[in-house]
């Protein structure tokens, strides 16, 4: 047995959890269509001003996975990039959540929302059972997390 085999052997391939980090910018207003001004305005406060707001949102991705042990990888975290371009970017970056993204006609645009938004259009590109958590800081002290529950 050579050096690097007493390395890397194992008599399973190991699980890991990879990420990936990408940012974008976007604005929103904290509105909900169910409830009527005033309830809006008593419960989401300045959040509901009309002018709405801007955030520099940062996602972070995680895979769950055994790593290949011919590639070395859970996945490869270039095509992670691609998905996640698709998946945030795409629709998010430089929008006006609200108007521009058709989910949240009728959601409220919250960092829980919005983490949601993005599992679910990763959900349709990473091959299954690999997700396992995003996270959307939405300013450097209000975070969301989900896993899919
Ligand atoms: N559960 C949630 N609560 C709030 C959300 C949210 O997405 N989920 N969002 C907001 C606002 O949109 C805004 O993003 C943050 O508001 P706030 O924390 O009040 O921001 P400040 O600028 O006041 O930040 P400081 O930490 O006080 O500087 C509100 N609530
Ligand atoms: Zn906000």
């Amino acid at each position: 047995m050579q050096n690097c085999d007493l390395i890397t052997s194992h008599p399973e391939p190991r699980t890991l959890l990879i990420s990936r980090s990408m940012s974008f910018s976007a604005c929103h207003r904290l509105h909900s269509n169910f409830l009527s001004d005033e309830e809006n305005k008593n419960i989401f406060g300045k959040c509901n001003n009309p002018n709405g707001h801007g955030h520099n949102y940062k996602v972070t991705v995680t895979l769950r996975g055994k790593v290949d042990p011919v590639t070395g990888m859970v996945m490869n975290l270039t095509d992670l990039k691609k998905y996640m371009e698709e998946s945030i970017m795409v629709p998010l970056d430089h929008s006006n959540v609200d108007k521009d993204v058709p989910y949240f006609r009728n959601v409220v645009s919250t960092v829980e929302n919005i983490t949601v938004f993005i599992w679910e259009e990763l959900r349709k590109r990473i091959p299954a059972g690999l997700l396992y958590e995003v996270c959307v800081d939405e300013t450097d002290s209000n975070k969301a997390v989900y896993r899919g529950e």
